[in-house]
């Protein structure tokens, strides 16, 4: 059996690309893979920020349609990268084992958030390290970062930053992990839903290919990251909106955290609770419930207010 699994163009896609097919081929040495690169349009569109375009699916719509029609059989995505409701006749196969699921603080001049100086200038788009951030940190200047991740280690290089923001995963996959400086704690700053993981998305009626991916499968990280994927669907976000969540196995049980930040970090809600693995969906469900109830709610509802006079 050949499988042609598609892959985005940056290092990173292609380095867990190849993990992926690397471990398919250790537990299956007859079956050959092939690796086709596909360009999405979260790959082209570099320069403005993720929030202004609107992120869901930007990483994935292409590799789905290429998937639908035949043309490749796999696509292994960063979880983190996949919308919580996959298009019709698309499923995830398998979640692999996940990494760490943190974040990290790369500051050669400082070294951790605490030694920066008042105002130092902060690299990142993402809103949910941006609210986390300013929450402990209020006097920072957050300042816009995208690209791969080369490329915002090569901009922080280049001095337009004092510091910025990375998932711990992607750096130790391309070998720069060297370049963390702090890992942020938990208490600090939580994970996008499902960050670590890698998930393969395949053709929902093929048995063949889905009886060889499940192999992959990994049982606790398909439970932490079902009731982190529970949690976002019931908020109803998507990467514009400050939330952070993570969810942990330990003997069978899932711990799992979650933070609602306003934008500008004045407001953050943390919530945990814990529940049996079987239970991941409901965890996610109530887990979100409760957290709307104290006071997630008024920060959904203001920032839809903002969404809403920005496209006035
Ligand atoms: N936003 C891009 C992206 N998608 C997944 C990862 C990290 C790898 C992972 O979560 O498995 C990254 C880079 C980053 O956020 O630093």
């Amino acid at each position: 059996m050949n499988l042609i699994i598609g892959t985005r163009n940056s290092k990173l896609a292609q380095w867990q690309t190849a993990f992926a097919a690397h471990a398919l081929k250790k537990k299956f040495p007859h079956i050959s893979t092939q690796i086709k690169p596909i360009l999405t349009k979260g790959d082209k569109i570099l320069d403005v920020p993720l929030t202004k375009i609107g992120g869901k699916g930007l990483f994935t719509e292409e590799l789905e349609a290429e998937i639908l029609s035949g043309r490749i059989d796999l696509a292994v995505h960063s979880l983190k990268d996949v919308p919580a409701i996959l298009p019709p006749g698309l499923v995830l196969g398998a979640v692999m084992k996940r990494a760490e699921p943190g974040d990290a603080l790369i500051s050669p001049r400082y070294g951790t958030l605490d030694k920066l100086p008042a105002g130092a200038r902060i690299g990142t788009s993402s809103l949910r390290r941006t609210a986390q951030l300013l929450h402990y940190r209020p006097d920072l200047t957050i300042c816009s970062l995208r690209g791969n991740v080369d490329t915002r280690l090569h901009k922080l290089d280049e001095g337009n930053y004092d510091a910025i923001v990375l998932a711990i995963s992607g750096l130790q996959r391309l070998g720069k992990e060297t370049r963390i400086t702090q890992k942020l704690p938990m208490s600090l700053c939580l994970p996008a839903v499902g960050q670590g993981a890698l998930a393969i998305e395949t053709r929902a009626g093929d048995t063949a290919v889905l009886s060889l991916i499940a192999a992959l499968n990994d049982a606790p990280t398909v439970a932490a990251v079902t009731a982190e994927r529970a949690f976002l669907s019931h908020i109803g976000g998507n990467c514009q909106i400050p939330v952070g969540v993570y969810g942990c196995i330990n003997d069978a049980v899932i711990t799992l955290k979650a933070v609602i930040a306003s934008p500008d970090g004045k407001i953050a809600y943390r919530c945990s609770e814990t529940a049996p693995q079987q239970e991941a969906v409901a965890l996610g469900h109530f887990l979100a419930e409760k957290l709307l109830a104290e006071g997630g709610k008024s920060i959904l509802q203001q920032l839809h207010v903002l969404t809403e006079n920005k496209e006035e």
